[in-house]
């Protein structure tokens, strides 16, 4: 699809949203939270304010797939890198002699290119790798910030369950906040550079303006960080958020007192310590580098100010679809969360080809909404429907094969 004409779609179902937005004015949403904070007296305001609008926009993203599955026809995409089809079909998608255009678009996910982590089988953490003095500052994960006050943002379910969490509320979202003073710690060409390199394929870092990456590039802090570095540590309380430059690191999670569990190993181009400081929770997990490794550090209230919105929103947003993915149902929370990092919406028309026969794909695709027919050029030369893909469905990968629904 060309690029001019993906963004019309695009900003057609922009256009989509905004018509179901329109329905309740600005008055009307703060009388009804004003309604319902009497009713409901809240002992934590600002996180009922903060769960009840992130009620609001998940009611709205529901009434708005309900009204795209009765007069919209296409596919939600997602694309990822990460191999998971082994079918054997190519496939096809072509305008079914059948099928209806209504002339409205279809949205469609994408997944842009993956942040480097690879999830590794789990065993237990040699304690003998965890060097106790090693050169990293440590004490930066304790001090400083629980003075500022930070909002809570609802976190993910099952996330930091029965854990105790550490910093008090901020009043405003961090993207509004006025008073904010922009972090910049001068650096070499070469150093930008390395930078841009290391987040260049990182999902976190999409969609930002070009401010708001240079202010990213200019808050970053370097730290060499010898083998054997507990960079995170479990409980800890949390001011970095981490861009792997070179290197290699594994992370631990205790459960209950029991030994640590590998959970997942992470190389240059990887983020990670995201979670501490959206949350406002202790970190959820021991991370050690297994080998010298290069990091930039992105404090804690940049992070906040320019990443954290569009970070929690995405994984917010998306967390109840990829949960009825039967292809996605036995990964973890957290695991669903990367992959919601990576989504990318598509709008596709009746009739559109996402992706023909025999190419080279790098995209998986996920259908949120809508419909998509599945068609393979048989020994004559015909082309034969062999699958027809509902929401949940998924298809493409690396030589654009086809999986069949579970
Ligand atoms: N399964 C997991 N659960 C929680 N955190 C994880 C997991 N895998 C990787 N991590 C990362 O480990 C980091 C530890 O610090 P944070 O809790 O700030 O953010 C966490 C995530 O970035």
């Amino acid at each position: 699809m060309q690029l001019a004409s993906l963004a019309q779609r695009l900003m057609a179902s922009a256009f989509q949203f905004a018509a179901v937005e329109t329905t309740t004015s600005y008055s009307e949403i703060l009388e009804n939270l004003e309604r319902e904070i009497q009713r409901e007296r809240p002992s934590d305001v600002l996180q009922f304010c903060a769960d009840y609008f992130n009620g609001k926009l998940a009611e709205q993203r529901q009434r708005f797939l309900s009204q795209d599955s009765s007069d919209i026809s296409g596919v939600f995409s997602t694309k990822f890198r990460i191999m998971l089809l082994d079918g054997s079909s190519a496939f096809d998608f072509e305008r079914h002699p059948h099928a209806t255009s209504n002339g409205h678009t279809s949205p469609v996910f994408k997944f842009a290119p993956p942040s480097r982590s690879s999830i590794s089988s789990d065993f237990p953490m040699d304690q003998s790798e965890i060097d106790e003095d090693d050169e990293f500052d440590h004490d930066e994960e304790h001090d400083k910030f629980s003075t500022a006050a930070i909002p809570s943002m609802p976190p993910p379910s099952a996330y930091n369950r029965g854990r105790r969490t550490s910093v008090s509320a901020e009043s405003i979202a961090p993207s509004q906040n006025q008073d904010y003073v922009k972090t910049v710690i001068p650096k070499s060409d070469d150093q930008k550079q390395r930078i841009q390199a290391a987040i260049g394929n990182n999902f976190l870092f999409k969609n930002l303006d070009e401010e708001q990456y240079n202010d990213v590039i200019n808050a970053m802090a370097e730290k060499k960080v010898p083998k054997g570095t507990k960079v995170i540590e479990q409980g800890a309380v949390g001011d970095y958020f981490y861009a792997v430059e070179s290197g290699t690191f594994d992370c631990y999670i205790s459960k209950n007192g029991e030994a640590p569990i590998k959970v997942v190993s992470y190389e240059a181009g990887g983020s990670f310590g995201e979670l501490a400081l959206m949350y406002n929770a202790p970190r959820a997990a021991t991370i050690i580098a297994t080998s010298d490794a290069v990091l930039w550090a992105l404090d804690r209230v940049t992070f906040r100010r320019i990443l954290m919105e569009n970070t929690s929103r995405k994984r917010k947003m998306y967390e109840a679809f990829l949960g009825e993915v039967p292809l996605l149902r036995s990964l973890k929370p957290y695991e669903r969360h990367k992959i919601a990092d990576a989504l990318e919406s598509v709008y596709y028309e009746d009739g559109d080809i996402i992706v023909n026969e025999g190419d080279v794909g790098d995209s998986f695709y996920i259908i949120e909404s809508g419909e998509a027919r599945v068609f393979r050029t048989t020994p004559s030369g015909e082309q034969q429907e062999v699958n027809c893909l509902e929401r949940g469905g998924y298809f493409g990968g690396e030589y654009n094969t086809w999986c069949p629904q579970a």
